[in-house]
């Protein structure tokens, strides 16, 4: 277990670190390889930080921007991560990134996964930044308790790809990236706020059953050192 915890005062001063912390290790990957990759969780807390990070200045056409999952719903959907994305951080100077999604529109959502795999084995692995988000149940990326592909998912000797997953606290069917595809990135955080969240975290940290609440896989086995942000 290998973690460094940064705590705020608020979500704005969060959001604030955080977004430049992330846009240091962008200009830092375009430095060397001259272009950068970051993949980024949905849901309600990454929307200050994604506007914090919209505004820094950065060779933004040399990102690419994915997501860790999504939600098995077309972008104009309320409930689509990549709306969330294209709203509150394509906007800016970062409007010059290019977004590659993990949603399409196939005949299945197993089609749909075969699709954003292929699409996304094109982005320079290991991603340079991958950002986490936790939900009150433990589930991160859309790697959920009891998800029907959460072992698989969480096999760091599995594929890099894009997978299914169906779970009762999922609403949707999800498509997420494997646990494999996310655990080397060279800058590792998980993005929570709210006391909630700090509890659901501490009880993470206190036990071991990963199927009960994925987010300890990544605490316990990821291969990069993970950073944690939280505020009130
Ligand atoms: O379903 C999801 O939820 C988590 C946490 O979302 P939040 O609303 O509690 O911040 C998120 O990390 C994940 O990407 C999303 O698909």
């Amino acid at each position: 277990m290998s973690y460094t915890k940064h705590e705020y005062s608020d979500g704005a001063a969060l959001a604030a670190a955080l977004a430049d912390e992330v846009a240091s290790r962008l200009a830092a990957a375009i430095y060397a390889r001259d272009s950068a990759c970051i993949a980024v969780s949905g849901g309600s807390t990454p929307k200050k930080f994604f506007e914090e990070l919209s505004t820094r200045e950065l060779a933004w056409d040399k990102v690419k921007v994915t997501l860790v999952d999504e939600r098995f719903v077309p972008a104009d959907s309320e409930r689509s991560n990549h709306l969330l994305v294209a709203k509150h951080l394509l906007t800016n100077n970062a409007a010059a990134a290019t977004f590659v999604p993990l949603y399409y529109d196939a005949p299945s959502i197993e089609e749909a996964a075969v699709i954003a795999t292929k699409a996304t084995a094109a982005l320079d692995k290991p991603f340079d930044v991958v950002i986490l988000g936790m939900g009150g149940d433990g589930h991160t990326a859309s790697f959920f308790p009891h998800g029907d592909n959460l072992e698989q998912a969480l096999d760091l000797t599995g594929l890099c790809r894009v997978m299914t997953m169906k779970a009762e606290g999922a609403g949707e069917e999800r498509l997420t990236f494997s646990f494999s595809s996310l655990s080397d990135a060279r800058f590792l955080a998980l993005h929570i706020e709210g006391q909630g969240k700090k509890d659901v975290l501490e009880k993470a940290i206190a036990g071991s059953d990963e199927t009960e609440m994925p987010v300890r896989a990544v605490l316990n086995r990821a291969a990069s050192p993970l950073d944690i942000y939280w505020a009130p």
